[in-house]
């Protein structure tokens, strides 16, 4: 024990034993819904979590995976992927990045910070620059957040202001980009009639320019760079609502609109970023700024050719990684997710594997880690990363790498080198957010049958599983009336959701390892994904640390 008091030892649990391998299967994107068409999980074949699902009550259950239970600011917030995994890693409820900007921004703090202070250097006599989703998804920023921004920044000396939009169409529906596009130039026409010079200055789809995550595709950093910072797009148009509506024609969707500029009447960009300018980053979620984060503030730096480097004054809404301390500056501390369970378990023995495919690698790692890059301590862990494929959209190849993910969760489980093996199973997300509906039920196949694989590796060393999901997604791909029927666009075609959505998450254990009398406790009928760690340490054979969400299990004789 350290002089403050505090100690990583675990205590022991009571009635179960340590040393059983214990299989972490993390579900991307599975929630519980209404079996109908539209339910992607109820058509695919899912014998492996069907059969799960008849242990209920006893080994099976829903926990709450959105909303306040993640942390959000309200119930109507679904979950995502940073808010599960960090609610499951750290099996405390935080208030998460959208909450602190709200309280940031409500009370004006958000001004007298050191980052928003950094920035106000150059509103003397640069401009500032915006980039980020432009949309209420809430899941990686929020339209009300940029609009209080702005008017904020104007109201304390920025003369000169630039916005560089990223459609969304993936945490909010396809085609909506049009109309927040039309609500920010609005805004920015107010901003104008005040005396500000202020414009939209380049816009491109989030998954086609900026907003890549995980190192998986360094080009789509690279397009947004050359918008956004050199002026260089293969597209210009006078007008931004003109540029979405224009390349939505060609066919592109708000995800993959290619990259534009805005120019004036004589073709130049209107907002280049140049030396003295200040630049933020009005995303608050992390992973899919980290990349863009890097390519503004390193000096060294290889990822692609930044062609020019302007010396800017650049913060983030947050700071998005803790370890990196990556941005420097930012606008809002980020939640402090500290002593999470990865780090409990490992100070206690519990050799831990984390697998993924690339774009859902940080997923297990980081945000279970609390936004944490890297190992607690490499002789404890080991994190494998498998390729994702690049350039395609996953309903082009909805299996992803599960089949690879469980191989080397299997691998790894009869090694009996681990005592934890943790993945997450992207399908039912990845290919979820892409609205194809066909290939969303082959991709909910698929991961059953990789849970299959790793059950049956468990089986053979006579280990536990877990399994559960982080959020919903593939349970319901239509958008719905307040009373829950599908609704219709103006020409009759079912509006396709590719969102996530509010639903419960199912948890399902068992396995030959796990003790006789283990079952679900009834008397925690709202829990939700943070109540997952404490569970998982019991079944390592720990009682979880007495600030942390209780347990959804018990033990009867
Ligand atoms: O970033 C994304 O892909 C979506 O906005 C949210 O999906 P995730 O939370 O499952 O990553
Ligand atoms: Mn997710
Ligand atoms: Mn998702």
């Amino acid at each position: 024990m350290g002089s403050s008091g505090f100690s990583w030892k675990l205590a022991d649990h009571p009635k179960l034993p340590k040393g059983k391998t214990v299989a972490l299967v993390v579900l991307d994107g599975w929630g519980e819904a209404k079996a109908d068409q539209y339910n992607c999980i109820h058509i695919a074949e899912t014998p492996v979590m069907d059969s799960l699902k008849k242990g209920a009550p006893e080994k099976w259950r829903l926990v709450r995976a959105h909303g306040t239970a993640v942390g959000l600011p309200t119930e109507d917030d679904m979950g995502n992927s940073e808010v599960g995994h960090n609610a499951l890693g750290a099996g405390r409820i935080f208030a998460q990045g959208a909450k602190l900007v709200d309280l940031a921004l409500a009370s004006g703090k958000i001004y007298d910070g050191p980052g928003f202070n950094y920035i106000k250097e150059c509103f003397a006599s640069g401009t500032l620059h915006l980039i980020g989703l432009l949309s209420d998804g809430g899941v990686h920023s929020r339209l009300d957040q940029l609009q209080l921004l702005l008017k904020g920044a104007g109201e304390r000396g920025a003369k000169r202001i630039r916005v560089h939009i990223l459609t969304d169409g993936r945490d909010v529906l396809d085609g909506s980009s049009v109309g927040f596009v039309e609500t920010l130039e609005n805004d920015l026409a107010e901003i104008r009639a005040k005396g500000i010079d202020a414009q939209i200055a380049s816009g491109g789809g989030r998954m086609y320019v900026t907003m890549d995550r995980y190192e998986n595709d360094w080009n789509v950093i690279k397009r947004g760079w050359d918008a956004q910072v050199l002026g260089e797009a293969p597209h210009k148009f006078k007008s931004a609502v003109e540029a979405v509506k224009a390349l939505r024609a060609t066919g592109a969707n708000d995800q993959y609109l290619p990259p534009f500029v805005i120019v004036d009447d004589s073709g130049k960009a209107v907002g280049p970023i140049v030396d003295g300018d200040a630049v933020v980053t009005f995303n608050f979620r992390a992973d899919r700024m980290v990349m863009i984060a890097k390519s503004l503030e390193y000096a060294d730096f290889d990822k692609f050719d930044r062609v020019r480097v302007p010396k800017i004054r650049y913060a983030g809404m947050l700071q998005y990684d803790g370890e990196l301390k990556l941005p420097s500056n930012y606008l809002v501390s980020p939640p402090e997710i500290e002593r999470t369970s990865g780090e409990y378990l490992v100070h206690n023995g519990v050799r831990t594997f984390a697998c993924s495919e690339t774009v859902k690698f940080g997923h297990v790692t980081f945000f279970w880690n609390g936004n944490r890059s890297g190992y607690f301590n490499p002789e404890m862990e080991e994190y494998v990363e498998i390729p994702s494929d690049v350039g395609i959209t996953f309903n082009v190849k909805p299996n992803m790498k599960a089949i690879e993910i469980a191989e080397k969760a299997r691998d790894a489980i009869l090694s009996r080198k681990f005592d934890q093996v943790r993945v997450n199973l992207p399908n039912g997300d990845m290919v979820g957010h892409t609205g194809d509906i066909e290939a969303t039920i082959v991709a909910c196949k698929a991961a059953d049958q990789a849970v299959k694989m790793i059950l049956d590796a468990i089986e053979q060393v006579g280990g536990i599983f877990v399994v559960t999901a982080d959020h919903g997604n593939a349970e319901d791909m239509v958008k719905r009336s307040k009373s829950g029927q599908p609704l219709l666009d103006k020409n009759g075609n079912i509006q396709i959701l590719t969102s996530h959505t509010l639903e419960p998450v199912p948890i399902a254990i068992g396995g030959p390892g796990l003790a006789p009398g283990v079952r679900f406790r009834k008397d925690v009928p709202q829990g939700g994904l943070a109540n997952v760690a404490a569970t998982v340490m019991n079944l390592h054979g720990f009682e979880a640390p007495s600030d942390y969400e209780q347990t959804l299990i018990e033990v009867v004789d």
